[in-house]
């Protein structure tokens, strides 16, 4: 279905060379006001407004505002001097504007954000869909129109990233928190399933950027060639099978947040095709001589060290200064054992609503078991861990035996092998060192007894406030 677009302007000759720059792609309607521009929505189903700031009786943001009451579903844009840009922004948010354009405007930049603001209206009708990802919490949620944008900010904030007081996390988001003001390319390092796609998420919603689209895509999961065509588009006939144009997800996230997962995997020949779009801010659809101006953050992930990709050439060293303007490393979840807990009741919570099930609880034995095993999947293990043992168990309260058998071998070998290093710093101050193999210790005794607190203290030798100061120091508490 071709979009309607209205375009409200008082001076007949602006209007027109929009209405010629926009007419093969859209359904073009126009008004030289706001009462006529009112009776045209009266008229008509409009997806698209694109009204100029200064008219007479009122501004572009006063009758964007009257919009966004009357016709909520329309996707706003205004147009606007350099001058007025200070009441533009003041207006932003009331009138729900998803873009302004700055004149004078280049035809080429005009039809692409009104291509994007189509677009971004379809995707609002997977809003039912949306509302179900919000509602399961943080989930793939690839793109949403302006009517989640407030409930998206809130579903996906530093807040949801769950984590026990003292984590290590809260200086990462605080950080990330700051950066996400600035428009820094972000690159995020961790193993798989640490929350990286959860972090860029929120720093884009965190990001001036907020009202634009986050779009996904995982590197690792397509060839190369149709990695280009999928990231930036191709015209029909560019290859076999190319039966239509297609937009790339670039161009998708104009406005936005493009997150590159798995960055690592992509072979030279792509680097080089990415960089070239990065550093030239366009780009070009396979089999098409046009080049398409894009305006979009990078954040990119890898589990890989990318440092040493760059050395042994693997990986393009321009193109990882380019991605890599600020770098965060999520630690593993065996790192941030005092996390374990929390987040396990986050997904349990989650996942019983999922199921549609009642909420349940983790008695202790089970609880014991999370933090016995050293999760070498992270979080995406434990939801998997914990949706089978709802799944299987027949009540509100979980226990250990409902867990798979190689977290109940973990409870008791993960130990071993945790205590032999593994999760021991290799480096650091003596202090932290000691502090590392006291908080094993702790949990080890811990485990033993089954977390009973009072045998643990017996056994090293503490009284149980001496105890449960070390297990709060340490981000060992149940907080259950
Ligand atoms: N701190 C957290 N609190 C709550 N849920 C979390 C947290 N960290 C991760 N998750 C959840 O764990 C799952 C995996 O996280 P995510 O996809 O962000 O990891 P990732 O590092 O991007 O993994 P991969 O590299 O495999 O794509 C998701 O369902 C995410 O919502």
């Amino acid at each position: 279905m071709t979009a309607t677009v209205l375009l409200v302007d008082d001076e007949v000759r602006s209007l027109d060379a929009m209405r010629r720059t926009l007419e093969e792609d859209f359904e073009v309607l126009t008004a030289t006001g706001a009462d006529e521009a009112r009776e045209q929505m009266a008229r008509r189903e409009v997806h698209v407004i694109l009204c100029d700031q200064r008219m007479p009786g009122t501004t572009g943001v006063e009758f964007l505002r009257e919009a966004r009451e009357r016709w909520p579903d329309a996707v706003r844009i205004v147009i606007s001097g350099y001058t007025d840009s200070e009441d533009i922004i003041a207006g932003i948010n009331e009138a729900g504007i998803w873009q302004y354009i700055l004149k004078p405007w280049v035809p080429d930049h005009l039809l692409q954000t009104v291509k994007s603001a189509a677009e971004a209206r379809t995707l609002q009708h997977g809003l039912a869909r949306l509302d179900m990802e919000l509602r399961s919490g943080p989930g793939p949620l690839r793109a949403r129109g302006q009517a989640g944008l407030a409930q998206a900010r809130s579903a996906f904030d530093f807040e949801r990233i769950v984590r026990a007081e003292g984590s290590p996390l809260d200086a990462l988001c605080a950080m990330a928190e700051r950066i996400a003001r600035h428009d820094l390319s972000v690159l995020l390092l961790g193993e798989s399933g640490t929350g990286k796609e959860l972090m860029a998420r929120a720093i884009h919603y965190a990001s001036p950027r907020s009202a634009g689209p986050f779009v996904v895509e995982n590197c690792a999961a397509i060839p190369d060639t149709l990695l280009e065509s999928e990231l930036f588009g191709h015209k029909r006939g560019a290859f076999t099978g190319a039966v239509d144009d297609h937009i790339g997800l670039f161009q998708r996230a104009h406005g936005g947040t493009v997150f590159l997962d798995e960055i690592g995997e992509t072979s030279p020949a792509f680097q080089v095709k990415l960089l070239r779009v990065l550093q030239e801010g366009e780009l070009r659809p396979v089999g098409s001589t046009r080049a398409i101006p894009v305006d979009v953050r990078v954040i990119a992930a890898t589990h890989r060290d990318l440092e040493a990709d760059v050395r042994s050439g693997r990986f393009r060293e321009d193109l990882y200064y380019r991605i890599a303007g600020v770098t965060l490393a999520m630690p593993p979840l065996r790192e941030r054992p005092g996390d374990i807990v929390p987040i396990a009741q986050q997904l349990l919570a989650d996942v019983a609503a999922e199921l549609g099930l009642p909420p349940a609880r983790f008695d202790d034995d089970a609880r014991a078991v999370l933090m016995g095993y050293p999760w070498p999947g992270n979080i995406r293990e434990l939801r998997n861990e914990i949706a089978r043992a709802l799944a299987l168990g027949d009540g509100s309260t979980v226990q250990a035996g409902a867990f798979s058998r190689k977290l109940l071998q973990g409870h008791t070998g993960a130990h071993a092998e945790q205590m032999n290093g593994h999760a021991l710093p290799a480096t650091g101050t003596l202090a932290e060192r000691l502090d590392a193999i006291e908080a094993m210790v702790l949990r080890e005794a811990l485990l033993r007894h089954r977390w009973n607190k009072t045998q643990a203290a017996k056994e090293l030798g503490l009284s149980r406030v001496g105890l449960r100061a070390k297990l709060q120091r340490f981000g060992l508490e149940d907080k259950s």
